[in-house]
């Protein structure tokens, strides 16, 4: 039977990159969707974007919606201090299937969590089944109609303290225009935006930092 794209990224990822070594597993991922089919892994340039922010919150508690094959996961997980965690909720099945085993390979299971399932059912949970209290930092890169609704479900469930940061992709493509009104304008939200590009083209993209105020 026909491998799908996600199998083919993970066999990239096994054949090319070292066990253990997460930078590798980054690389191998990067020169995959470069030089033989794109996907929407968050990339190396908003990547480096990414890098910066969680270097600057180090983060103990992280939450990110939209696993997709672990690209993003591995890159965060790879920077945060030894007993931060990452619950990262994946709504397909056989995506989360691959992650698995792209964060195994990267040896960085220890502090990964992947849960299967939609955001709108798992955010109300968080606190009981996970013994979360607040996330320090939240990467959004699922759905873009969720965005916004997600964003006050965490809110509305207590999951964001003063001081939390919310970092969003794909901000202008595909874009998230009720998302980004809302951040802009909201006085509970300093916003700041990150000019980039979608990634491995040359298509504008970017990054909306948010800091809760509280
Ligand atoms: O759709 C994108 N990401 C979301 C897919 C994950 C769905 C989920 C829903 C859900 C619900 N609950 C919990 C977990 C989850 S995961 C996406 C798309 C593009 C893109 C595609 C074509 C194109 F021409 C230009 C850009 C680029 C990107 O960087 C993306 O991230
Ligand atoms: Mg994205």
């Amino acid at each position: 039977t026909q491998s799908t794209r996600p199998q083919r990224l993970l066999h990239a990822v096994q054949k090319n990159a070292t066990r253990g070594d997460p930078r590798s597993v980054v690389k191998a991922i990067d020169n995959f969707c470069r030089q033989k089919e794109w996907a929407m892994n968050v990339g190396d340039e908003k990547g480096c974007i990414l890098d910066s922010v969680v270097s600057e919150v180090n983060p103990v508690t992280v939450l990110e919606l939209g696993t997709y094959c672990g690209y993003s996961t591995v890159r965060i997980a790879s920077l945060l201090p030894p007993r931060a965690k990452i619950i990262t909720l994946e709504f397909n099945p056989d995506y989360a299937k691959i992650a698995r085993q792209v964060i195994a390979w990267a040896g960085l299971e220890d502090k990964i969590q992947v849960v299967e399932g939609p955001s709108g059912e798992w955010i109300p949970k968080m606190k009981e089944q996970f013994g979360v209290k607040t996330f320090d930092l939240v990467f959004l890169d699922h759905w873009k109609d969720r965005y916004l609704p997600d964003t006050k479900l965490l809110e509305d469930c207590g999951l964001l303290r003063k001081g939390t940061i919310l970092l969003a992709d794909n901000v202008i493509c595909p874009g998230t225009p009720d998302y980004l009104e809302y951040v802009r304008n909201s006085p509970r939200y300093k916003s700041q935006y990150f000019k980039s590009h979608l990634e491995y083209t040359k298509a504008e993209d970017g990054l909306e930092k948010s800091v809760f105020l509280g």
